[in-house]
């Protein structure tokens, strides 16, 4: 059997000028993109809600609140990012994943443990199950004690301090939407922070290349992220969808947008008034593609269970307590599936 160690980058493979989608790309029937019923949308019309930040948005709680009930996932503009920053995050990891495949090989991460650093093409550490139409780069970026840059590519020249001032800025950013989202909810500002305890932030750049049978494969398989929430940015080619009411219905890619994603912790904290988006990225056969996710978890030893105050008689207590490094230890080994891994915590299955 294939060791996990030697999968191939999918670039490589494309470089390679495959016509066909190898056997282990090839999705299973129910699961390919083009059997699911699709829908293109904007906010106007049927797709994921847009929430301007700025000062002359009005108060943004209402309007997350309600795009937490209903779909678990937004767009967020007029946030506080320095502007241009999002600009030079696109362009330094297109730069990187246009280099020699030689170059990018020396930030190659661990195949055998899951979510090692580095440059990579697979999720789960096992074996079996077919694989995503995408290579990727993760990089540990807080706390501080886990940040080292020179793991991380030296080219182009200003990557480290790129990532390091992007770091910086989604931490503030996602700080600001727990906030709201924990007053959206009837918590006090800080509740989802501090249940959070110190944040893990892992940032990674995926690249999806062009796919020769876009209809077989995905590029990322159907899942909800594990941690608290996730902030996404993607270029202009589309690709990233979230499952509303049984359909896969396409998000927008806006320039200056910020997608946000409602994780698993927070649909527990939460005590599932608030779901965690089910999402996937889907591939085409022309244009590569480029999204840059910044993961906002707890640390490993972190115990979460829902809101007291959110637990009442017509809402009663709906999730175990999970210590979250049994959480993503499970969700590597089960692999995430849409919900599986959440589904597991409630109490009456
Ligand atoms: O590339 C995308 O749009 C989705 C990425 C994603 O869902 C993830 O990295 O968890
Ligand atoms: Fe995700």
């Amino acid at each position: 059997m294939e060791a996990a160690a030697e999968t191939q980058r999918v670039q490589t493979l494309v470089e390679a000028g495959v016509a066909h989608l190898p056997a282990r790309y090839v999705q299973p029937p129910e699961l390919r993109p083009h059997l699911s019923r699709r829908r293109d949308a904007t906010a106007d019309c049927g797709g994921i809600p847009v929430v301007d930040l700025g000062p002359s948005g009005g108060d943004p709680v209402p309007a997350i609140g309600r795009a937490c009930r209903e779909w678990g996932a937004f767009q967020v503009v007029n946030h506080d990012v320095r502007p241009g920053l999002l600009e030079e995050v696109r362009a330094m990891g297109s730069s990187f994943f246009r280099a020699p495949m030689e170059a990018k090989l020396r930030f190659a991460c661990d195949p055998r443990s899951p979510a090692s650093e580095g440059y990579g093409s697979r999720m789960l550490a096992k074996d079996d199950g077919v694989l995503d139409w995408r290579d990727y780069f993760d990089h540990h970026a807080l706390p501080e004690s886990r940040r080292n840059p020179s793991q991380w590519p030296d080219f182009p020249s200003n990557y480290r301090d790129v990532v390091i001032e992007y770091s910086n800025n989604m931490k503030k950013l996602a700080q600001t939407l727990l906030c709201m989202i924990s007053q959206s909810l009837g918590l006090p500002p800080l509740y989802i922070e501090e249940a959070v305890g110190e944040v893990y932030q892992n940032i990674t750049i995926s690249y999806y290349p062009p796919c020769p049978q876009p209809d077989l494969a995905l590029g990322l398989q159907s899942h909800s992220d594990m941690g608290a929430i996730t902030l996404l940015i993607q270029d202009d080619v589309e690709g990233l969808e979230v499952l509303k009411d049984g359909e896969w219905v396409q998000v927008q890619p806006l320039s200056d947008a910020v997608v946000v994603i409602l994780a698993d912790q927070t649909e527990v904290i939460s005590n599932g008034e608030y779901k965690s988006a089910v999402h996937r990225a889907v591939v085409n056969a022309h244009h590569p593609r480029l999204s840059v996710a910044t993961f906002y978890d707890p640390c490993k030893t972190r115990k979460i269970y829902p809101a007291m105050q959110l637990i009442t008689k017509q809402s009663p207590l709906k999730y175990r307590e999970v210590l979250y490094g049994d959480y993503v230890s499970s969700w590597y080994s089960k692999g995430p599936e849409g919900k599986r891994n959440i589904d597991a915590l409630l109490i009456n299955q």
